[in-house]
């Protein structure tokens, strides 16, 4: 790991991994605004500090935005390849510190890093969805959102994987009929809603104790909308004058707070209340129940934040995962047909699926989950976090204030990690890195399988959860079913095109993902 030293006025982050400075390419031309940014920091008579590469072609005021085209993860991952890991992008007035390397981005965000667990100040996200440090993913580190992680980690943790699984095996059941009878009916689904709904509902239950019904349920269809807005208006795009903050002009002739404010208090927190309300009077438990009797953490806005957070956060990520999933298997039908046969023969000598804790007897089965969540990451750079003081990393200056993503993309593509990274390999992860995704998601990067959890203090709480869920609807989907591509009015199969990438903002999804789900007419259990 990462040396760590602090005085008053910097932390000094010390590479000790081999290589990893050597691999830093020196900016070609480190962008004006950026040289001008740094002379403050680098005035400092402590320290003589180098600049981070920065791509060429920043204008004044906009910097790079201009450049970043519409899915900017993959202009960021072109800078990676040409300035090397560690790039500086002028995003507006802020400044984006992006990594593409594993051990660097450990070295800068590892658990042991107090200093870039903060989360960059955003208006909708911070002023309004966490109600101003509230909750858990828009909050910064204090007495409050420790405690209230801890909790959420103990409700999210294998210590309760007995009642997480019960919760969401008759989902995963569920959701593998559905998607064979509209199919069947249909002779085409779109897998996205009923993923969704799967996910959602597995996470409503833990938080509510209750569950929708369907699709079509008013609870589905309000919280995906609550969801849906939540996601919309915390894009960057949406953000705009967080980056320009001339743009703040527009957000007034466009009461956008105004706005903002009647959909957090006239929306999103009566129906949390509501749900909470409900979940009260039934006797159920819940964690909404549970966060309601715990000291320090009970107040009102906390507990409507962390369980909007959850559902947030819990929903659209497996959702999106299983999404993508799907997208890349039917490409591979063979992949499939040896997934079946390995389940198959757990089947046959025990007379039912395997469930998770058995996951070691499907190697070849995890193996795939982990190749796709490779293959195609969920998100293009998690969730940022920030430099909550001036930052050394082994000479190059990280300054306070500066946002800190990770590029998910290049970060999975490292040919110093992954063997022929632009190709799907199936069994990549057979022999090598086979914990479960959530423990190597808390260890060092030497450890761990992919990156999707993020990093550090702030990593995914409910990768535990996640990946429960992804086990159980893999186990069911790929025993009994071949996920095709669907059918053009010849009847000529229409693969999906992987490249097709659909921006949502945090998320990256597939641009479609119509397929046809096939039951085996011999299908297993
Ligand atoms: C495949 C599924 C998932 C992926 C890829 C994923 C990914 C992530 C990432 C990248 C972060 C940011 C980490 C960082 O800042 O370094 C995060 C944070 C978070 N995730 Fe997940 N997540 C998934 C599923 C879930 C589920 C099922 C839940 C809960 C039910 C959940 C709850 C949260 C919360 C509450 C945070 C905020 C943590 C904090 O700010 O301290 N996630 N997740």
């Amino acid at each position: 790991m990462g040396l760590l030293q602090q005085d008053s006025t910097v932390s000094k982050i010390v590479f000790n991994t081999p290589g990893g400075a050597t691999t830093i390419t020196l900016g070609v031309a480190a962008g004006i605004w950026l040289l001008l940014s740094s002379l403050k920091h680098i005035s400092n008579p402590k320290i003589d500090l180098k600049t981070i590469p920065s791509p060429k072609g920043a204008y004044p005021y906009f910097g790079h935005l201009p450049l970043l085209g519409e899915i900017p993860s993959l202009q960021f991952s072109k800078w990676h390849k040409e300035l090397g890991p560690l790039i500086s992008v002028k995003m507006g007035v802020k400044q984006w510190i992006s990594i593409s390397d594993a051990n660097l981005a450990h070295q800068i965000l590892g658990i042991d890093t107090t200093v870039t667990a903060n989360r960059p100040h955003t208006t909708f996200l911070c002023d309004y969805h966490a109600l101003k440090d509230n909750g858990i993913a828009g909050a910064n580190p204090s007495t409050q959102w420790k405690k209230t992680r801890a909790a959420t980690l103990q409700i999210l943790s294998p210590r309760n994987r007995e009642h997480l699984d019960k919760l969401h095996g008759p989902d995963a059941d569920l959701l593998i009929e559905t998607l064979v009878n509209t199919t069947a009916r249909d002779g085409s689904v779109a897998v996205s809603d009923p993923l969704h709904f799967t996910s959602l509902n597995v996470i409503f239950a833990t938080c509510f104790g209750r569950r929708a019904e369907s699709v079509d349920d008013p609870v589905f269809k309000e919280v995906s909308y609550l969801m849906n807005q939540t996601g919309k208006r915390s894009s960057p795009a949406e953000e705009i004058s967080t980056f320009l903050p001339v743009m703040a002009i527009m957000d007034i002739l466009f009461r956008k707070k105004k706005d903002m404010h009647k959909f957090i208090y006239e929306r999103r927190n009566p129906a949390f209340e509501r749900y909470i309300k409900a979940s009260l009077e039934e006797d159920v438990d819940c964690f909404a129940k549970s966060l309601l009797e715990m000291e320090d953490i009970n107040n009102h806005d906390n507990v409507i934040v962390t369980l909007a957070d959850l559902i947030i956060a819990g929903t659209d990520t497996t959702a999106v995962m299983l999404e993508w999933s799907m997208i890349i298997l039917c490409h591979y039908p063979e992949v499939q047909k040896t997934m079946r046969e390995e389940i198959g023969k757990f089947v046959s000598e025990h007379g039912r699926l395997p469930t998770f804790d058995e996951r070691e007897s499907v190697p070849y089965s995890i193996s795939v989950q982990k190749e796709c969540m490779r293959f195609r990451p969920i998100t293009y750079f998690g969730l940022p976090h920030e430099a909550s003081q001036d930052i050394e990393v082994n000479g190059y200056l990280i300054p306070k204030g500066a946002s800190i993503v990770c590029d998910m993309r290049a970060l999975h593509r490292d040919p110093a990690l992954f063997l022929d990274p632009d190709t799907f390999i199936p069994d990549r992860y057979v022999n090598e890195r086979s914990k479960p995704m959530y423990t190597s998601a808390n260890m060092g990067p030497e450890m761990r399988d992919h990156y999707n959890f993020g990093f550090g203090r702030r990593v995914c709480p409910g990768a535990y959860l996640a990946e429960l869920e992804i086990f159980n609807v893999w186990v069911r989907l790929y025993s009994r079913c071949l996920v095709e591509p669907a059918k053009d009015a010849f009847g000529l199969p229409v693969y999906p095109d992987l490249d097709d990438i659909y921006n949502a903002g945090i998320t990256s999804k597939p641009g479609s993902s119509t397929l046809r789900i096939i039951k085996y007419k011999d299908a297993l259990l």
